[in-house]
């Protein structure tokens, strides 16, 4: 039996043509398009400090998180090895669970939590240490149930841009258009890979990174406005975008106006 380590041990193989470059590097193109992951993280950490240090420091945990995925999915398609995989899952399900824990509105907690974050926090976490041994059983059905999250994260996304947030909606808008363009070449890779063959054009999953990794940023800022709206109203928050405000394309990121003001909780 291969060892989880050994290349190849992965079920999943992406469209993309096999050590065509490098006898060490599986997936050429999947490996390196995860250069934006080492960029935009590094970058939000540093841009997302002062906001950091006035939320929780938590909010560095996400950042880490996020560029842990980046360096285990150039593992993992650099080997194609099961344990590159369950690396690169468990790295994204951990990002979805802090992301969870610290920003997700109180307004749409079960009623049975009574709008308590701590109580969301540790039902979020039970769930997730499941979904982390059942991940080692079938990683195959894990990276499914990972994008069928986005659904629910979409879901209330749709709610908010219905109550009309000045600051926000924009925000919704774009981070929606680049979350549908790398989902489908996500599913395009997956399901249509034979016809992509056909036409000599692999490269699907790549785009996925890096049209993910760029709708990262605009995700982030959406969970900080709402959570600056819901739970820290006294503290005005800005949007910037790096390098400068003025460009038409720029990474996105809060900043806070006024340091002075105290947190408080408004009902949804
Ligand atoms: C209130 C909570 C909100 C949580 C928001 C969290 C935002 C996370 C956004 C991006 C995560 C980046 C994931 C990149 C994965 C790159 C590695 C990779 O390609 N892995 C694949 C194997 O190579 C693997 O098959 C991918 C599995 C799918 C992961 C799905 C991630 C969910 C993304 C959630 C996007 C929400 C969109 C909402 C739009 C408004
Ligand atoms: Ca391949
Ligand atoms: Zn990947």
């Amino acid at each position: 039996m291969a060892s989880i380590f050994s290349y190849q041990s992965s079920e999943i193989d992406w469209c993309e043509k096999n050590f065509q470059y490098s006898e060490l590097v599986a997936e050429f193109y999947n490996t390196i398009s995860n250069v934006p992951f080492f960029i935009f993280g590094p970058l939000m950490i540093y841009l997302m400090h002062p906001y950091a240090q006035k939320r929780s420091l938590k909010v560095h945990l996400a950042l880490v998180l996020f560029i842990l995925i980046g360096l285990f999915s150039s593992y993992f398609h650099m080997t194609l090895s099961f344990f590159g995989q369950i690396l690169d899952e468990l790295a994204i399900l951990w990002l979805l669970t802090t992301c969870y824990c610290l920003w997700f509105p109180r307004c749409y907690f079960p009623a049975f939590l009574k709008k308590n974050r701590s109580l969301f926090s540790c039902l979020v976490l039970v769930i997730s240490i499941i979904v982390t041994f059942l991940a080692f059983i079938k990683p195959v059905v894990n990276a499914y149930v990972l994008n069928g999250i986005s659904l629910h994260i979409c879901y209330f996304t749709r709610l908010e841009y219905k109550k009309n947030h000045p600051k926000v909606n924009h925000m919704i808008r774009v981070a929606l258009m680049l979350w549908a363009m790398a989902i489908s070449t996500w599913i395009c890779d997956r399901l249509f890979c034979p016809f992509f063959q056909r036409i000599n054009f692999t490269y699907l999953h790549s785009f996925w990174h890096i049209l993910i990794s760029m709708a990262f940023p605009y995700i982030i800022t959406i969970l900080i406005l709402l959570d600056g709206h819901y739970e820290m109203q006294n503290v005005p928050l800005e949007i910037h975008y790096w390098p400068r405000d003025e460009w038409i394309v720029g990474l996105p990121y809060v900043t806070l106006k006024d340091d002075k003001a105290n947190n408080e909780t408004k009902s949804c």
